[in-house]
């Protein structure tokens, strides 16, 4: 059947002798989503992807990656995955432009090269060796790696940890622009912020079992949340109350105050709050 799932998981187990890393997972990725897996460090985040991969066996559950299963994989199929690696060392000698031709004639049909260096913002350094370059060029120069064979379905592994941010809001930039031109994309972050801000939906890992797949506006009903209001009271102490109709406390504050309400803040849960709260670390 043509298949909207690009990513499908039932009842995932994988244990390395007696310490079990994924345990009853369950997990679907549409097609043409962004998706994010999140969790905190050991939950079995690189496990999970690197099954999907095709990298690692299973001990138990089906898995489909693109209609195909990645414990059998084949070179056809691989050529539609996308893999960003952390690092390509040994090839240290050639230069970006080198790399990126080198690479893509491993693919059927490859995008252009050199428009995969420009799209990484790479083309001023397309003659350079790579060794030399910084950080964050060699970690673009991993993601045109990753994409120059024009993959299906995109996997990205902590993609921007040591990025400064202005290197992470355009590798965002990056990841979306890949993603209006079709490409699926899960990736593994341990920022918050990158999970909202790149993914459409987000699932939650923490000791081997899925938590929660939610959108990030809704991820622990954060939405719906009591609202926390504070205010400063006449005698100068502030006062916090939580409620489920803010507007209405905040309305009936201004009219106690005539006015303007003193130090007034109205606040939601955050996503880093009940990420906490479902990992089992908030307080
Ligand atoms: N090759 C391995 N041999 C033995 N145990 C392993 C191996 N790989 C992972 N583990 C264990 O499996 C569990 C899950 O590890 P995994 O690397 O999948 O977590 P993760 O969520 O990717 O963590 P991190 O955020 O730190 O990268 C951990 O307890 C880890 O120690």
């Amino acid at each position: 059947m043509g298949n909207d799932l690009a990513v499908s998981v039932k009842g995932l187990r994988k244990a390395y002798g007696r310490t079990v890393a994924v345990e009853s997972l369950d997990l679907d990725v549409r097609r043409g989503e962004v998706f994010a897996l999140l969790g905190p460090n050991g939950a079995g985040k690189t496990t999970t992807v690197e099954i999907l991969e095709g990298y690692r066996k299973r001990d138990g559950g089906e898995v489909t990656v693109l209609d195909h299963d990645p414990a059998q994989p084949t070179a056809e199929w691989r050529a539609r995955v996308g893999i960003v690696l952390q690092g390509t060392g040994e090839f240290e000698e050639l230069t970006v432009g080198e790399l990126v031709h080198h690479f893509a004639a491993f693919y059927p049909k490859p995008d252009d090269p050199d428009e995969v260096i420009a799209r990484v913002g790479l083309s001023d350094k397309a003659k350079a060796r790579t060794v030399g370059l910084s950080g964050g060029q060699k970690r673009r120069l991993d993601v045109a790696l990753g994409i120059v064979g024009h993959p299906e379905l995109l996997f990205l592994d902590e993609p921007t940890t040591g990025f400064d941010p202005e290197a992470r809001r355009e590798f965002w930039q990056l990841i979306r622009e890949l993603n209006a031109a079709g490409t699926t994309i899960m990736l593994t972050t341990h920022y918050l912020d990158e999970a909202e801000a790149l993914a459409q939906r987000v699932g939650v890992i923490a000791g081997g079992r899925l938590v929660e797949v939610a959108e990030p506006s809704r991820l622990g009903n954060r939405q719906s949340a009591p609202a926390t209001v504070s205010w400063r009271t006449p005698d100068g102490s502030v006062e916090s109350t939580a409620s489920d109709t803010p507007t209405a406390l905040v309305t009936e504050l201004a009219a106690r105050f005539g006015g303007e309400v003193p130090g007034l803040t109205v606040t939601r849960p955050t996503l880093e709050d009940v990420y906490l709260r479902m990992i089992g670390a908030g307080s």
